[in-house]
């Protein structure tokens, strides 16, 4: 190895890398608890402790019904967080939205519109960066790279809303399926579930997130959840309620929930897919979102951007034309 590249990969190692989740779907469905449930899995590094100021959300569940109504998210908020993730250092971003309604369309509507401005007014910063004469080397990367789309398991797969919201957000942004509360379900329930879920996407032609299962993208130590994580769409969560569990086998403390037949360990594969999220989220696949955000998503927006200012100068100089022409005809 060269004496330039071993000073490169030194400076890769050290290097921060920007990672930005965004979360949406309809109210209740447990986004704020799945971010509240990353967040105490993070190894979050002691200087940043200090300087970030975290929502009140992320240190007290909801578990009454009550409650739940009266911590729903009022309005999309986010906040920064620098991690370490197997050796890697991270600027971890994660935006929580407001939950969308199910009984006013119109609302509905401008909900999903405010959710996708979030995500282009983020690319907007990336184009402003670009256009500078001079470009700041330090700019921060606040291109959401994946958002998790929440779809509600009472349901029997994807609804008509489900369906039009995820085709607009599709065109936008990589977007992964979940489903929470997965404790709500039996396991043949939970993958009937799912099987529709899959069958409803590939029906209705929406282009959620692929994982690719492809030899030259594969880290050996990863490989397996790599080759296998198309399999886990949509992923299945459980988020753990505040109470101090212990695992009754082993006596040590788990994430989890309690119920009269037993306890669920919400980091437990058997039981969720929270780890394999996670784990395709900061780790496999991480670099991946950010690629084809920039390459695809970020692409397709600059082009339409550049298009539309274009299109909106010409017709300037067209009506300026037309009304000098009937200026002279007065
Ligand atoms: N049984 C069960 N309940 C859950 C789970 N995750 C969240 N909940 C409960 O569901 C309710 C809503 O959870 P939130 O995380 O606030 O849901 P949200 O999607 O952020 O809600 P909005 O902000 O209103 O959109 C709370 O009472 C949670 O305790 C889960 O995995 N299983």
């Amino acid at each position: 190895m060269s004496a330039n590249m071993s000073r490169g990969s030194r400076r890769r190692k050290h290097a921060v890398s920007q990672l930005n989740i965004m979360v949406v779907g309809f109210s209740s469905l447990g986004k704020t608890s799945f971010i509240r449930m990353l967040y105490n899995t993070l190894c979050v590094r002691e200087y940043s402790k200090e300087k970030t100021e975290l929502p009140a959300s992320l240190f007290q569940s909801s578990e009454t019904a009550q409650d739940a109504a009266a911590s729903s998210t009022q309005e999309l908020y986010s906040f920064t967080l620098d991690v370490e993730e197997e050796g890697e250092k991270i600027s971890l971003t994660l935006v929580d939205s407001p939950g969308f309604v199910r009984d006013n369309e119109l609302r509905l509507d401008v909900q999903v519109t405010e959710a996708l401005r979030y995500i282009e007014s983020q690319f907007d910063h990336t184009l402003a960066e670009e256009t500078k004469v001079k470009r700041n080397p330090k700019a921060q990367d606040s291109q959401i790279h994946a958002c998790l789309y929440f779809i509600d398991n009472t349901n029997n797969g994807l609804t008509d809303k489900d369906i039009r919201i995820l085709k607009r957000l599709t065109a936008r942004v990589n977007v992964i399926p979940v489903v929470a509360k997965a404790d709500l379900l039996t396991t043949t329930q939970l993958a009937n579930l799912k099987q529709a879920i899959k069958n409803d996407l590939k029906e209705h032609s929406i282009p959620v997130f692929d994982f690719p299962v492809d030899d030259e993208l594969m880290d050996p130590e990863v490989e397996e959840v790599v080759a296998n994580a198309q399999s886990f769409i949509p992923f299945s969560l459980i988020a753990p309620e505040d109470a101090d569990l212990s695992d009754p086998t082993t006596g040590e403390k788990i994430r989890g929930r309690q119920y009269a037949w037993g306890i669920i360990d919400c980091l437990n594969p058997k039981h969720c897919d929270f780890v394999e999220l996670r784990n395709v989220l900061l780790s496999s696949h991480r670099k991946l979102f950010k690629d084809i955000t920039l390459e695809v998503f970020y692409e397709q927006y600059r082009t339409e951007r550049l298009m539309a200012r274009k299109a909106s100068k010409m017709i300037t100089k067209e009506q300026k034309k037309k009304l000098l022409e009937d200026l002279s005809e007065i």
